[in-house]
C-alpha cells in the first residue's frame, strides 16, 4: 500500500519535490555516463582478452555487495531489475549478446530477465540445438532448463555437455525464487568466482549404486552438498551433485571421489535471499 500523507502538499512543495528527482536524475545519468566511459576503457585494455564480454560470477559479486549496502525504500528485487539492465547495457559496449533458449517451463522469461529485453533471442526445440547455436556461434549463451531427477540419462543435456568447451556459468534467478523455475546458462567459456559460489560434479557410478551411498562418497571425499540427482541407464548411473564452493581441476577432494569418471561442469553463483514477504 503507498503512504497517504497525512498533511495535504502544498503545490510549491511538489514543485520542489520534483526539481530535487531532476537534479538526482541529472546525477545518475551523469554517474551512468561515467559508468559506461569506464567499461569501455576496460573493454578496450584487453584485460579481458577475446571471447565472450560476460563474466556471470563479478555481475553477482557486484549485486551481492551492493545488497548487503541497501537500505531505503526500494525493494531488492529493484536494485536487481535495475543492475541487470546495466549489466546488459555494459556488455553490449564490449560486443553483442544473444540468447539461445530452451525452455519447457517458463524459462523464457527468466531468461529475459536477465539478459533484458534487448538482447537478441531464439527458443529452440531441444537443448541439444540451443547447444548447438552456441557452438556454431550464433548465440552467446544457452539457457537450458535446470536438470531434474529421474530423466533419462541418455537425453539429459547436462549428461553430454562438451565440457570443458561449453560450461555452466550461471543459474537464474539469481535472486531466490518461491516459484521454483529455475534454469542454468551455458557458455562457451569458463565461470568466473563471485566469491560465493556453487559448482556442479558430475561422476559416473556403479548402475545400482544407492543415493546415500554416492552422497556418502561426496561427504567423505570433503564436499558439502547442497544437492544430488540421478540418472539412471543400463549399465550406469550418473550422478549429478551441486557443492559448496568454486571448484577448480585441481581440487584434491576430486581425486578423493571412489569414482574414475568425475567432470566439473561449470560453477554459479549461490543464490540471494529475496525481498522478505
Ligand atoms: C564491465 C565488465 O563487463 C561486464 C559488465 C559488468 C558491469 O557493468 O559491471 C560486469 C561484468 C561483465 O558482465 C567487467 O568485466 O567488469
Amino acid at each position: 500500500m503507498p503512504d497517504t500523507p497525512s498533511t495535504p502538499v502544498s503545490p510549491d512543495e511538489i514543485t520542489a519535490l520534483r526539481g530535487e528527482i531532476d537534479a538526482l536524475d541529472d546525477a545518475l545519468h551523469d554517474l551512468l555516463m561515467r559508468r559506461s566511459a569506464v567499461v569501455g576503457r576496460l573493454a578496450g585494455s584487453r584485460a579481458k582478452g577475446v571471447g565472450s564480454p560476460l563474466r556471470p560470477g563479478r555481475e553477482a559479486a557486484v549485486l551481492r555487495r551492493l545488497l548487503a549496502r541497501h537500505d531505503g525504500r526500494l525493494g531488492r528485487e529493484r536494485i536487481v531489475r535495475i543492475w541487470r539492465e546495466i549489466f546488459m547495457a555494459s556488455s553490449a559496449i564490449q560486443g553483442a549478446v544473444s540468447v539461445a533458449v530452451h525452455a519447457p517451463a517458463g524459462e523464457t522469461r527468466l531468461a529475459q530477465e536477465h539478459f533484458g529485453p534487448i538482447a537478441p533471442m531464439r527458443v529452440h526445440p531441444t537443448p541439444a540445438r540451443a547447444l548447438a547455436a552456441v557452438s556454431a556461434g550464433e548465440a552467446s549463451v544457452a539457457v537450458l532448463p535446470l536438470p531434474a531427477e529421474g530423466e533419462e540419462a541418455a537425453t539429459a543435456w547436462w549428461a553430454w555437455l562438451d565440457v570443458p568447451r561449453l560450461q555452466v556459468v550461471a543459474r537464474l534467478p539469481f535472486m531466490a525464487a518461491t516459484d521454483g523455475v529455475g534454469a542454468l546458462v551455458v557458455a562457451p567459456v569458463p565461470p568466473d568466482p563471485s566469491g560465493e559460489d556453487r559448482s556442479l560434479v558430475l561422476v559416473e557410478a556403479e548402475a545400482r549404486a544407492s543415493r546415500g551411498r554416492i552422497a556418502q562418497g561426496f561427504e567423505e571425499a570433503g564436499f558439502t552438498m547442497t544437492s544430488l540427482l540421478l540418472a539412471r541407464a543400463a549399465d550406469e548411473t550418473l550422478a549429478l551433485a551441486e557443492v559448496e564452493g568454486f571448484l577448480g581441476a585441481e581440487d584434491p577432494r576430486l581425486a578423493a571421489l571412489p569414482w574414475p569418471r568425475r567432470t566439473i561442469l561449470g560453477a554459479y553463483s549461490a543464490p540471494v535471499p529475496g525481498d522478505q514477504p
